[in-house]
């Protein structure tokens, strides 16, 4: 099952509650967040006191990504906030496994993101214990960037890692996804998509919204 996650870094945040009705409206999946600190990426964007408010538009899964340096020292007040889904990055953390037990003793589902470069054997040892699976395929901190062919090969990578350990994960795609490379990147074994000016920059949401289930699913 495909899950759509548009990511309200694209919206318009002088209208946040207005964007965020409009994906709830057009059958959206999560709700992705993208947290970034303006030091583990070269962007700032927003933080807890926006996500608790924008809780309130929407009962949909908050998938919240968390862009910032050592973030165990922020997940209880993102629970707090109205968080459903924590991913960390493993470049951002020093005891990786420590805050994912973390994020997990919240009742939360936890997940790792890897930035383009980083390999996937940075999940040996902790892929058993997610939930999901992070691939970005962009650099992360900016939105509307080129698409990074080599995630097809990570996902795959990825893919084969839970198939041949034979647990439950999913495996999210996040980066300059658009209508005509998201079959790709389903194909290769991601079933969780992130897109962000696709989805908010595209004439009619609802039905781009749609689009991209029916192109991932048919
Ligand atoms: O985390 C990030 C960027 O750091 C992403 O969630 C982007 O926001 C996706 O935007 P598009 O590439 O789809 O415009």
């Amino acid at each position: 099952m495909i899950k759509i996650a548009p990511s309200i870094l694209a919206a318009d945040f002088a209208n946040l509650g207005h964007d965020i009705k409009r994906i709830d409206e057009a059958g959206c999946d999560y709700v992705h967040i993208d947290v970034m600190d303006g030091s583990f990426v070269p962007n700032i964007s927003f933080g807890v006191p926006i996500i608790k408010s924008i809780r309130e538009y929407t009962d949909k899964v908050f998938d919240v990504h968390l862009m910032i340096d050592e973030p165990s020292r922020y997940i209880k007040d993102f629970k707090e906030a109205g968080a459903d889904i924590i991913t960390v990055h493993a470049e951002a953390c020093k005891h990786l496994h420590s805050t994912i037990s973390l994020i997990k003793s919240y009742g939360l589902k936890a997940a790792v993101s890897l930035n383009p470069a980083t390999s996937i054997s940075a999940l040996e040892y902790i892929i058993d214990e997610l939930d999901m699976v992070l691939v970005m395929s962009v650099n992360p901190g900016f939105g509307g960037q080129k698409f990074i062919e080599s995630s097809l090969h990570k996902i795959s990578a990825i893919k084969d890692v839970i198939c041949g350990r034979g647990f439950k994960c999913d495996i999210q795609v996040d980066g300059g996804i658009s209508l005509d490379n998201v079959k790709q990147v389903v194909n290769a074994g991601a079933n969780v998509i992130v897109a962000g000016s696709a989805i908010y920059n595209s004439e009619d949401i609802n039905s781009t919204i749609k689009a991209f289930r029916e192109v991932c699913e048919n």
